[in-house]
């Protein structure tokens, strides 16, 4: 089974570290990994990626195009990025056969996974064919302080609940700080409650107390790991967290397909025995896609129009130039229509 894990996590918290030592860490278990950068503004990557964002956008274009600051550059690339997101999978898929996991590098904006579409896309387009788990990483010596504790725990939680994929979140830097107390505040609401007192009569720590509170249920059912991305340690914890997490993945899916069945009983009624149509996978990722405008602007489906011919995701290994037959074009470009009359609907009722 070939295994995708999306890494994701706040700025500086070990993400490009982590892919680098997961990468080699497999490679010792003579283990294929297969390596996608997906961050624009990465200056250095210390790994070879397979396939790098960068290859298809320049973020500093971006910036200077569309007048944006470093944060808007970036999510506008990933917007741009996800109207190609098929061409990726599909590469993906050619690999399959070789490649036992696909590791996905993230920037650690982390709000593309938690409010934009564009996250959403890319993760269910790589979920739509391959098992896929997300390894949400901490900065563990960060996360000592209760506030930042329970903001990257709503993060993890609300990007899981919005993913519905399964989710390890990995204590990484454990080479600096214990992870111990981290352990013992999902599980012991009074010691995290403990160390809140410090701040006792700070609206805030009012605030973190309720929502620890309210976290409960997502701390009981979370995976969680304790590694070190620059030493090694716990790598072997982590990937066996990330195995379980790939097999709870079916389990996932079946509640998404259950509830997404049960939205169409109720709307189409008499037509539950009727067989569900084969569709390809990019027909799956633009019905995904068309699904989820609320943030693929007009300026990302221009981009994607002027580009489709000349261009075609980057990659620095393989050679992924777009082609596909004209029946299947033109079936694309009846998608591509609909999406765009969707996306100016939306624009318009704004
Ligand atoms: N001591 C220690 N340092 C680490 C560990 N993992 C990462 N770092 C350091 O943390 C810093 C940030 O690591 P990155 O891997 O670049 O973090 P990132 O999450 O990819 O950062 P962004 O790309 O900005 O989102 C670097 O200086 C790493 O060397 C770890 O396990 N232990």
């Amino acid at each position: 089974m070939t295994i995708a894990c999306l890494v994701l996590g706040m700025a500086g918290s070990g993400k490009t570290t982590l892919v680098q030592r997961l990468a080699s860490h497999l490679s010792s278990k003579d283990e294929c990994t297969y390596l996608v950068n997906l961050d624009p503004a990465v200056t250095q990557v210390p790994y070879e990626p397979n396939v790098d964002i960068r290859d298809t956008l320049n973020y500093k274009d971006v910036q200077v195009e569309f007048q944006l600051g470093p944060n808007g550059a970036i999510l506008t690339a990933l917007n741009l990025f996800a109207t190609r997101i098929d061409q990726l999978v599909e590469l993906l898929e050619s690999r399959e056969e070789q490649v036992d996991t696909f590791v996905v590098d993230t920037p650690g904006q982390v709000e593309v996974f938690t409010w934009s579409s564009s996250g959403s896309i890319i993760a269910e387009s790589i979920a739509s064919s391959f098992p896929t788990v997300l390894l949400y990483v901490v900065d563990t010596p960060r996360a000592t302080k209760p506030l930042t504790f329970v903001s990257n725990m709503i993060y993890a939680c609300s990007i899981m609940y919005r993913m519905q994929l399964p989710l390890v979140v990995v204590w990484n830097k454990k080479d600096l700080v214990s992870t111990e107390f981290a352990q013992r505040w999902l599980s012991d609401f009074d010691t995290f409650d403990e160390a809140m007192q410090q701040l006792e009569g700070d609206y805030s720590s009012n605030l973190a107390r309720s929502m620890a509170l309210a976290m409960e249920e997502f701390y009981r059912v979370v995976s969680c790991c304790s590694i070190s991305a620059v030493t090694g340690e716990g790598m072997d914890e982590l990937w066996s967290g990330i195995q379980t997490a790939a097999n709870e993945f079916a389990t996932f899916r079946k509640h998404k397909k259950q509830s997404a069945t049960s939205e169409e009983t109720t709307t189409t009624n008499d037509k539950t025995d009727s067989p569900v149509p084969e569709t390809t996978s990019r027909q799956r990722i633009w019905n995904k896609v068309q699904g989820s405008t609320e943030d693929i602007d007009h300026t990302s489906m221009e981009f994607y129009n002027q580009t489709r011919n000349s261009n075609s995701v980057g990659s620095r290994t393989e050679n992924s130039s777009f082609s596909c037959p004209d029946k299947e074009k033109e079936e694309y470009e009846a998608l591509l229509q609909q999406f765009q009359t969707k996306c100016s609907s939306n624009f318009a009722s704004e």
